[in-house]
C-alpha cells in the first residue's frame, strides 16, 4: 500500500525530562529503540510525553504496536486511588496523561502492547492494580533498585531469579519455567486488578512478569528491563519476536481490511 512502511511501526513511549534544568524535551532510551529495531525488526517511532498533542485515535491508527519504557519517575498515586507523598515521588504527569489512556485502549483495540519496568507498572495500574512506593520496605523483600554507583552494565547486570506461571504467556514464549533478570526499580505492584495477571515472581514475591485477561491481542508486561541487549540474549529474543510477530500481524490485518 502506498505510504504504508515495509515493517510494522512501534510507537516508543518516551519520558519528559528537563535538559539544563531550562529546556523541556521528550526522551526514549536507545536500548529500547535498538531492541525494537533489532530484535522485534520493526520500525521504532518515539511517541512524545505530550497529552495535548497526540489522540489516542490517532496513535492507534499510526502505529501498529507499542513500546511503554521504563522511567525514573512513578505514575501519580491518584491513578490507583492512593494519596500522595514524599515516597511517591518523583512524577511524571505527562508521561502519565499519554500512557494509561493509550494502554487502555490499545489492548481492548487487539493493538500489540509490551510494558517495560515502569511499563509494567503501567499496564498494572491501568488496568486496576495498586503499587506500592518502596518494595525495599516490605518484609522479606529484597533491594530491587539499581546500584546506585558503577557502570551501565553494572546497572544492567542479571540479579535475580524470576519463576514464570506454567501455562501462561511467558512461559510459551520462552519455552522456560524462569529466568535470572537484572532489576532496577523502586516500587512494585501490590494489589492486583481483576484482569491483571501475574506470570512472574522474584523469589521475594515480588510481580515480575504480567498479562492482561482476556486481552484480544499481545499484551505483556515484565519488571525487569527485557530490552538490554534484547537482540543477544535467549528471553530478550523470545519476547521481542513474540512482539514483532504480532505486531507484524496486526499490520497485515490493517493492511487487509
Ligand atoms: N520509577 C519506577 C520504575 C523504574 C524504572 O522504570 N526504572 C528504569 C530507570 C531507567 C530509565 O530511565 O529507563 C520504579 O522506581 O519502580
Amino acid at each position: 500500500m502506498p505510504g504504508r512502511a515495509s515493517r510494522p511501526v512501534i510507537g516508543v513511549i518516551a519520558n519528559a525530562f528537563m535538559i539544563n534544568d531550562t529546556f523541556p524535551v521528550s526522551a526514549a532510551g536507545e536500548m529500547n529503540l535498538q531492541a525494537v529495531a533489532k530484535a522485534a525488526d520493526c520500525l521504532p517511532l518515539v511517541i512524545p510525553a505530550l497529552p495535548e498533542a497526540l489522540s489516542v485515535p490517532d496513535l492507534l491508527d499510526a502505529c501498529d504496536g507499542f513500546v511503554f519504557t521504563g522511567g525514573r519517575a512513578n505514575v501519580h498515586p491518584s491513578h490507583y486511588g492512593h494519596d500522595e507523598t514524599e515516597a511517591h515521588k518523583p512524577f511524571d504527569p505527562k508521561r502519565d496523561g499519554v500512557s494509561l489512556p493509550l494502554i487502555r485502549a490499545a489492548v481492548e483495540a487487539g493493538a500489540p502492547v509490551l510494558g517495560i519496568c515502569r511499563g509494567f507498572q503501567e499496564m498494572a495500574v491501568a488496568f486496576g492494580a495498586t503499587l506500592h512506593p518502596e518494595i525495599r520496605d516490605l518484609p522479606g523483600r529484597m533491594n530491587h533498585r539499581m546500584p546506585p554507583d558503577g557502570t551501565v552494565e553494572e546497572k544492567f547486570a542479571l540479579r535475580h531469579k524470576v519463576e514464570f506461571l506454567k501455562g501462561g504467556e511467558f512461559h510459551r514464549i520462552l519455552g522456560v519455567t524462569e529466568a535470572m533478570t537484572n532489576t532496577l526499580h523502586g516500587q512494585g505492584v501490590m494489589e492486583t486488578g481483576p484482569r491483571v495477571v501475574i506470570e512472574g515472581t522474584a523469589p521475594d514475591g515480588t510481580p515480575e512478569a504480567l498479562s492482561i485477561r482476556d486481552a484480544p491481542g499481545f499484551a505483556l508486561g515484565a519488571q525487569w528491563h527485557v530490552e538490554w541487549m534484547a537482540w543477544e540474549s535467549a528471553v530478550g529474543q523470545a519476547v521481542y519476536r513474540a512482539f514483532g510477530e504480532a505486531a507484524r500481524a496486526r499490520a497485515a490485518r490493517r493492511l487487509a481490511a
